[in-house]
């Protein structure tokens, strides 16, 4: 007999609230995101973007709520192998060279199948930088490099802030069919916007953050 249950969200949090020093940040949110859908975090400077995305990632400690990643309290062990943040602050080290901190990185949270960290950065634009340090390249191309240790992640699900920032249209692009590509192999991804200006051309719900004052509308469009 075949198993007729709908498939499990890939990520679902139920309840999910954030306060600091007592004064609300978001929630109580309920949401879900399926495997091979985005959802796009909206909400203007200060709404809880970046916050919301810490407290998903296990940064930050909610106040209450769950979250569950394929129907399994996500506990950090299965945090660290479901999801792979790319935030402002990019655990890159500046002292290493280009191909030195992907490889740092994939020592860390491992290979997606098939993938060669050398082929990474010409994925990304930045072939012939192998022996660049970090800080000699510039913002996009730092954010370009964090891309490309996220192309390399086996995560299913990616917790994407802002990654428009600092890239060009190229660039823009780049993260578009990225993100295509991980929903087409059955992942999902999470992406904060301070507006619907930029935003991957895929199948997409929205949770949109009003900033603590109770107003967060999650899935107003699926
Ligand atoms: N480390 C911190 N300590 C204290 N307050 C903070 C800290 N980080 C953020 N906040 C506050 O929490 C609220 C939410 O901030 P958050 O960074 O999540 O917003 P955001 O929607 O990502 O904003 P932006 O679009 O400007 O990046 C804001 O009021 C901000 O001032």
């Amino acid at each position: 007999m075949p198993d007729s249950a709908p498939p499990l969200p890939l990520l679902a949090a139920q309840g999910l609230t954030f306060s600091r020093n007592d004064r609300p940040v978001f929630g109580p949110l309920d949401f879900s995101v399926d495997a091979g859908e985005a959802l796009l975090v909206r909400g203007g400077n200060g709404a809880g973007k970046t916050t919301l995305l810490r407290v998903l990632a296990g940064l930050l400690r909610a106040d209450a709520g769950s979250v569950e990643i394929d129907g399994r309290p996500a506990r950090t062990a299965l945090r660290a192998q479901a999801m792979a943040y790319l935030g402002h602050l990019p655990g890159l080290k500046a002292d290493l060279t280009a191909l030195e901190n992907l490889r740092f990185l994939v020592g860390l949270h491992g290979l997606r199948r098939g993938q060669l960290v050398e082929q990474a950065l010409g994925i990304v634009g930045l072939a012939g930088y192998e022996d660049a340090a970090l800080r000699e390249l510039s913002a996009g191309q730092k954010k370009r490099l964090s891309l490309a240790r996220l192309w390399l992640s086996p995560a299913a699900l990616w917790l994407l802030d802002e990654p428009y920032a600092n890239l060009d249209l190229d660039g823009i692009e780049l993260v578009n069919r990225m993100v295509q590509a991980q929903l087409r192999s059955g992942g999902a991804a999470l992406v904060t916007t301070h507006g619907a200006y930029a935003a991957p051309p895929v199948r997409t719900r929205e949770l949109v953050l009003a900033g603590g004052n109770g107003d967060d509308l999650a899935e107003a469009t699926a």
